[in-house]
C-alpha cells in the first residue's frame, strides 16, 4: 500500500521510521506491505536528523493527493487550513486520511466525518487527543455501549512537563518551556500549548463524539498557565497541593460545560502523580462507571505509534466505520457547573492596589483566609461557582496587578 506522508518533523520523522526501519511486529502481522513514496515538507534542503532519499521529497501537497498511486495520506503539520483542504482533497480523491492534527479535527470534525462517510474511505485520528494512548479507540468502543457523561483529564504533554519540573526539581517555567520544545513535545508556536488551545481542542474532539454534537474549542472555557511564579509553586507545597492543568467537561440533561484551567489536587487524586509528557484521560459511563486511561501524550515515538496503528486498521481492510455522529442539539452551560475553594496570589506593593484588591475580595468571598508580605496578597476561600470567581479575578486584573489562581480540585 503506498503512502503519501504530509509532514517530517517530530511525528512524521516518527512514522517514517517506524514504517522504513521495521520497528515494532507489524511486518510480521499485516497483510500488505507499507511504503511511503512521497513525503511534503515545507523546506526541501532543511538538515535533517533522518535519513530519506531526497527524491521522496516534495513541497506541493497536489502531488501527493492527485497521486492515483497513493491509497493513505498521512497528515502531520501543525496548521490548519492548508492541512484541512489537503485532507478534504485525498479523501475526494479516494484516499484514506489518518492525521495528528488536533486543530483541524476539532473545528472541521463534522465536515471531515461527512466527507469520509461519501466517499467510502476512512478518517483516522487517534493521535489527535492523548498522544500515544489510545483514548479514540477506548472511546468509540465504550460509547458502543454507555452514554457518556464526564471526560477529565491532563491533556498536554508539554505544560504537564513544564509544572512537573517546576514543582519537583525548581526548574523556572522558560527554561522548561524550551526543554519541552527541544524534545519535540510543545506545539510549533507553544503558545497553543500554554494559552490552553491545545488542551480545548482536545477537549472539543473527546466531548463532541461522547455527547454527540459538535463542541467547537471556541465554546470552552479555558485560562493559560504562563501567569504561574515560583512563589505559587512554594505555596503548594506547603499547602501540600500539586498543581495540574485539568480538562474537564460534563454533560447535565441537554446542556454541556467545558473548562480548561489550572487546579490544585492533593497527592490521594491520581492525577496528582501524573508527571512529565504523561496524560491521562477519565471517562464516566452509566454502566461502566469509571474508566482511566494512562500513558506519554506527546513526543516521537508515543504519537507516531498511535498514527502508525490507525495505518495497520487501513492496511488489515479492518475498515473502522464511522460510528460517531453528531446530531444532538446542545447548549452550552459555560463553567458554572465547576466549584470549588480557591488559590488566589496577587502582587502588588502599592497600597491603593492593594486597598481595592482586599476590597473586592471581601466583595465576593465572606470567608477567606489572607496572608500577605511586601509585595504579595494570598488569598484561600470557601467554596465559589468558577464563573462568579473569574468575574473577582477579572476586576482585581483590571486595576492593573499580576495575579495567578487555581481552583482545588475537590
Ligand atoms: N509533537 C507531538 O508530540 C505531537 C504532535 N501532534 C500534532 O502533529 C502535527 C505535527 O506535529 P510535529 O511533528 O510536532 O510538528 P513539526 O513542527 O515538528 O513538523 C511539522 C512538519 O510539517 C512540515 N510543514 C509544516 N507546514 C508546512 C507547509 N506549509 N508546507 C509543507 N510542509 C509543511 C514541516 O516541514 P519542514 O520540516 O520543512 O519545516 C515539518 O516537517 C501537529 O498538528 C501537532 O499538533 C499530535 C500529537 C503529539
Ligand atoms: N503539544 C502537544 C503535543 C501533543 O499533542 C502536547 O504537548 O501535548
Amino acid at each position: 500500500m503506498k503512502i503519501g506522508l504530509l509532514g517530517l518533523g517530530t511525528v512524521g520523522s516518527g512514522v517514517y521510521e517506524i514504517i522504513n526501519h521495521q520497528k515494532g511486529h507489524y511486518f510480521a502481522t499485516s497483510k500488505e506491505e507499507a511504503i511511503i513514496t512521497k513525503v511534503m515538507v515545507r523546506d526541501i534542503n532543511k538538515i535533517r536528523n533522518i535519513n530519506i532519499p531526497d527524491k521522496l521529497l516534495v513541497t506541493n501537497f497536489e502531488e501527493i493527493v492527485n497521486d492515483d498511486e497513493i491509497q493513505v495520506v498521512i497528515c502531520v503539520m501543525g496548521g490548519i487550513e492548508l492541512e484541512y483542504s489537503c485532507m478534504i482533497q485525498a479523501m475526494n480523491n479516494g484516499k484514506h486520511v489518518i492525521t495528528a492534527n488536533k486543530a483541524v479535527v476539532s473545528e472541521y470534525m463534522d465536515i471531515l466525518y461527512k466527507t469520509a462517510k461519501q466517499n467510502n474511505v476512512s478518517f483516522l485520528y487517534e493521535a489527535s487527543v492523548g498522544g500515544g494512548i489510545p483514548i479514540i479507540t477506548s472511546l468509540i468502543q465504550t460509547l458502543r455501549i454507555n452514554q457518556i457523561d464526564e471526560i477529565k483529564g491532563i491533556l498536554n504533554g508539554t505544560t504537564n512537563f513544564i509544572l512537573s519540573k517546576m514543582t519537583d526539581e525548581g526548574w523556572n517555567f522558560a527554561d522548561t518551556l524550551k526543554k519541552a520544545q527541544d524534545m519535540g513535545f510543545a506545539e510549533a508556536d507553544p503558545t497553543a500549548d500554554i494559552d490552553g488551545s491545545d488542551v480545548s481542542r482536545k477537549l472539543s474532539i473527546l466531548s463532541s463524539m461522547a455527547f454527540g454534537s459538535h463542541i467547537k474549542d471556541e465554546n470552552i472555557y479555558k485560562r493559560g498557565i504562563k501567569e504561574i511564579s515560583e512563589a505559587d509553586i512554594d505555596m503548594f507545597n506547603d499547602l501540600g497541593y500539586v498543581l495540574k492543568y485539568l480538562a474537564h467537561s460534563k454533560l447535565e440533561g441537554n446542556k454541556y460545560y467545558a473548562t480548561v484551567e489550572p487546579v490544585l489536587l492533593t497527592n490521594k487524586n491520581i492525577m496528582s502523580n501524573v508527571n512529565e509528557e504523561f496524560n491521562i484521560v477519565s471517562l464516566n459511563g452509566n454502566i461502566i462507571g469509571e474508566l482511566q486511561f494512562y500513558g506519554k501524550g506527546a513526543g516521537k515515538n508515543a504519537t507516531a505509534n498511535a498514527v502508525v496503528g490507525d495505518l495497520l486498521y487501513i492496511i488489515n481492510n479492518d475498515f473502522k466505520k464511522q460510528e460517531i455522529t453528531l446530531e444532538q442539539q446542545l447548549e452550552n452551560g459555560g463553567n458554572i457547573a465547576f466549584e470549588g475553594k480557591y488559590y488566589l496570589r496577587v502582587d502588588t506593593n502599592d497600597h491603593d492596589q492593594f486597598t481595592k484588591v482586599i476590597d473586592l475580595v471581601d466583595e465576593f468571598s465572606k470567608k477567606k483566609k489572607i496572608t500577605f508580605n511586601s509585595s504579595k496578597i494570598y488569598v484561600l476561600t470557601e467554596e465559589i461557582k468558577a464563573n462568579i470567581f473569574n468575574k473577582l479575578v477579572d476586576k482585581i486584573n483590571a486595576i492593573g496587578v499580576n495575579s495567578f489562581y487555581a481552583r482545588i480540585y475537590s
